[in-house]
């Protein structure tokens, strides 16, 4: 007996409810049955291949890691959740859509904006944090949809995404796509337009993301799913007031000097330089500034998950580094990308043409 129940992404909204009810019979049974379970995930743990194309061709939540295989027990520390305290097939197993952001505020108000779009019953404004025994991450999940905070940076990022990953897989999740929602210095680009990354690419650069790993650099590609970028770009078509481009995304390690600015605590470089390299990024498709595309495409790309990286650019860097944008505009370039992830979403569920 499998607690993985069927879901049609493109199916309506009455599949997706009927999945909710065959979802919590399987529970039950789940419950009963859980060590029998134990043995059964379809996942190819043991995956130890470098090529892409090892993993992609099943749908499934691929983690490479065949140490993983040996373990009674996998505690998710950072998320608060785990293999035995938590049955993660019947808690996350029909989730279809992954959002992260930064920050704690916008993934719950995502959340909130998510079931209202949805037409999902219930009272949103309690909405319960899954990780609220950690104050590292928040999650929250609204039927098919998971959204998640990852807080600033590839450190914090990573991390979370290691745990994320892993629970899709223990929740024997399929098809699902990530995206990340954030917010970025734009290049080139109004205030407010919102880049889908075609190739994140780090300080350097380069369309890749280096990890030092037992004191060797490892180099991922950040490979994203052309198609997904065309589609939420012809979403954002359908949107008025939505100004959206496909371009490359810079990731750097810093907000101030590894961004150019010229406004931080140190600075080591003159204007022109600043113009100079951010001319460089331009000149190679580089459209906006952020600080974690690079680890967010390689982990999922590596693991075989369909992923997107969707910011709002919030200045113009060619003319400043200062943010100083009105709250209330801050606020509603923020939904922006809020509201092209959730028309996708909509369209996959077939809730909208
Ligand atoms: O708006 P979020 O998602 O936090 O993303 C951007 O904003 C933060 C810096 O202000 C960095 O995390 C950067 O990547
Ligand atoms: O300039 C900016 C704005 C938001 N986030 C960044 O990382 N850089």
């Amino acid at each position: 007996m499998s607690v993985c129940i069927p879901f049609t992404c493109r199916g309506n909204r009455s599949i997706w409810r009927n999945n909710q009810r065959e979802l919590s019979t399987a529970n039950r049974i789940y419950q009963k049955e859980s060590s029998v379970l134990q043995t059964m995930a379809p996942i190819l743990l043991n995956a130890t291949g470098t090529d892409h194309s090892d993993y992609i061709e099943q749908e499934e939540v691929h983690v490479k890691n065949p140490h993983l295989d040996s373990m009674e027990e996998d505690i998710l520390y950072h998320l608060d959740l785990g293999t035995k305290t938590h049955n993660l097939p019947a808690m996350f197993g029909d989730i279809k859509f992954v959002c992260v952001g930064g920050s704690a505020n916008r993934m719950k108000s995502f959340a909130q904006f998510i079931h209202q779009e949805l037409g999902l019953s219930g009272d949103m404004a309690g909405i319960r944090d899954i990780c609220a025994g950690t104050d590292r991450y928040s999650m929250y999940k609204v039927g098919p949809v998971l959204s998640i905070s990852h807080g600033m940076g590839v450190p914090s990022m990573s991390i979370m995404l290691h745990e994320l990953i892993k629970l899709l897989h223990h929740a024997r999740c399929r098809d699902v796509i990530l995206f990340r929602i954030g917010t970025s210095g734009g290049v080139g680009l109004a205030p407010g337009t919102v880049v889908i990354t075609n190739q994140a690419v780090d300080s350097f650069l380069q369309p890749q993301f280096e990890q030092v790993v037992l004191g060797k650099v490892i180099v991922r590609s950040t490979e994203l799913d052309k198609g997904l970028a065309e589609e939420l770009l012809s979403c954002s078509t359908e949107i008025p007031n939505l100004p959206a481009v496909i371009g490359n995304t810079m990731c750097t390690h810093d907000f101030y000097e590894g961004q150019g600015r010229l406004d931080g605590a140190l600075c080591s470089f003159s204007t022109e330089d600043k113009l100079e390299y951010l001319h460089k990024a331009y000149d190679v498709g580089v459209r906006n500034i952020e600080m974690e595309s690079t680890v967010f495409a390689a982990m999922c790309h590596t693991c075989g998950l369909k992923a997107a990286v969707i910011c709002v650019t919030l200045l113009n860097r060619f003319e400043g580094d200062q943010i100083n944008t009105p709250h209330e505009v801050m606020l509603e370039y923020q939904q922006r990308p809020q509201f092209l992830v959730s028309r996708l979403i909509r369209k996959r569920l077939g809730l909208i043409q």
